[in-house]
C-alpha cells in the first residue's frame, strides 16, 4: 500500500553536547535497511538541532519537538516554524502528550499548530493517545478520535502528516501496549480517517506507535497490519534504537 516504515527518535529534554555527539556517531555507524524501506527521523532538543543536523548522516533527518502556533514575533521563549524552515529542519513533533498534559495544550491548539507548521512547509508527527483512566473507562476511541478530528478540521492535506498513537499509560513506564491493543487502535484510527477524511488518506497515512518501544518488543509490534513504524523515547538514546530501525524489514516481508 506504499506506506514507508517510519522510525522517529524523540530525545525529549535529554542530553549534553558530548552525549549528543556519541548518539550521532552510533547512528552514523549503524547498518540499517535502505531509505526506500525505512524513514528515520531523530528529534533532539532545540538547542542541539543545528549540531545534530550538521553531524548526522544524510539519510537520517531531524525533527524539532515543538514549534509556536503562528508566525514568530513577541513570544518570549518560543521557536517559530519559520525558524525551523530557515535552519533546514524538515520535521516537527506536535501535540506530544507531555505537552498536552504538563503545558495544557488543548486539542484545538494542537490542531492550529499542525496546520500552521504544514502551511510553512514543515512535515508533522502529530501525536494522539489516551490516559489510563480514559482507557479503563472505555473511552479510548472517543479520545483519540477527538484529538484527530481537531487536526483534521484544520488541515487541507494529510500528505505531510504522520500520526503517532502514543497511549499515555505506556509512555516512559516500561508498560508497552500489546501488539493486539496497539493494532486495535491503529485500525480504528484508520477507519476514522476513512470515514471522516477520505479512503485515500486512510490508506496512505502512516500511523506509528509510541510508548515503551524497545529492541525486544519492536518486531512483534511491527508485524501488525496497521502499525507503520514507531515513535521511540527512552530507547532512542541507546544503541537498541538501531534494532528498532531494523524492525522495518519485518514489515517488508510481512
Ligand atoms: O513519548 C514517547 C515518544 O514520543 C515514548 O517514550 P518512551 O519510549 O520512553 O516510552
Amino acid at each position: 500500500m506504499g506506506r514507508k516504515f517510519f522510525v522517529g527518535g524523540n530525545w525529549k529534554c535529554n542530553g549534553t553536547v558530548e552525549e549528543v555527539k556519541k548518539i550521532v556517531s552510533m547512528l552514523n555507524e549503524a547498518e540499517v535497511p535502505s531509505e526506500d524501506i525505512v524513514e528515520v527521523v531523530v528529534s533532539p532538543p532545540f538547542v542541539f538541532l543545528p549540531l545534530v543536523k550538521s553531524l548526522l548522516r544524510p539519510d537520517f533527518l531531524v525533527a524539532a519537538q515543538n514549534c509556536w502556533v503562528r508566525k514568530g514575533g513577541a513570544f518570549t521563549g518560543e521557536i517559530s516554524a519559520e525558524m525551523l524552515v530557515n535552519l533546514g529542519i524538515p520535521w516537527v513533533i506536535i501535540g506530544h502528550s507531555e505537552r498536552r498534559s504538563l503545558l495544557n495544550e488543548t486539542n484545538e491548539f494542537v490542531g492550529d499548530k499542525v496546520a500552521y507548521a504544514l502551511s510553512r512547509g514543515l512535515k508533522v508527527i502529530a501525536c494522539v493517545g489516551e490516559t489510563l483512566e480514559q482507557r479503563e473507562s472505555g473511552s479510548t476511541m472517543d479520545v483519540v478520535a477527538a484529538q484527530t478530528k481537531a487536526i483534521a478540521d484544520k488541515v487541507s492535506s494529510w500528505d505531510n502528516i504522520v500520526l503517532a498513537y502514543e497511549p499515555v499509560w505506556a509512555i516512559g513506564t516500561g508498560k508497552v501496549a500489546t501488539p493486539a491493543q496497539a493494532q486495535e487502535v491503529h485500525f480504528e484510527l484508520r477507519k476514522w480517517l476513512e470515514a471522516n477524511v477520505s479512503p485515500a488518506v486512510a490508506a496512505s497515512t502512516r500511523i506509528i506507535y509510541g510508548g515503551s518501544v524497545n529492541g525486544a518488543n519492536c518486531k512483534e509490534l511491527a508485524k501488525q497490519l496497521d502499525i507503520d513504524g514507531f515513535l521511540v523515547g527512552g530507547a532512542s538514546l541507546k544503541p537498541e534504537f538501531v534494532d528498532i530501525i531494523k524492525s522495518a524489514t519485518v514489515k517488508k516481508s510481512a
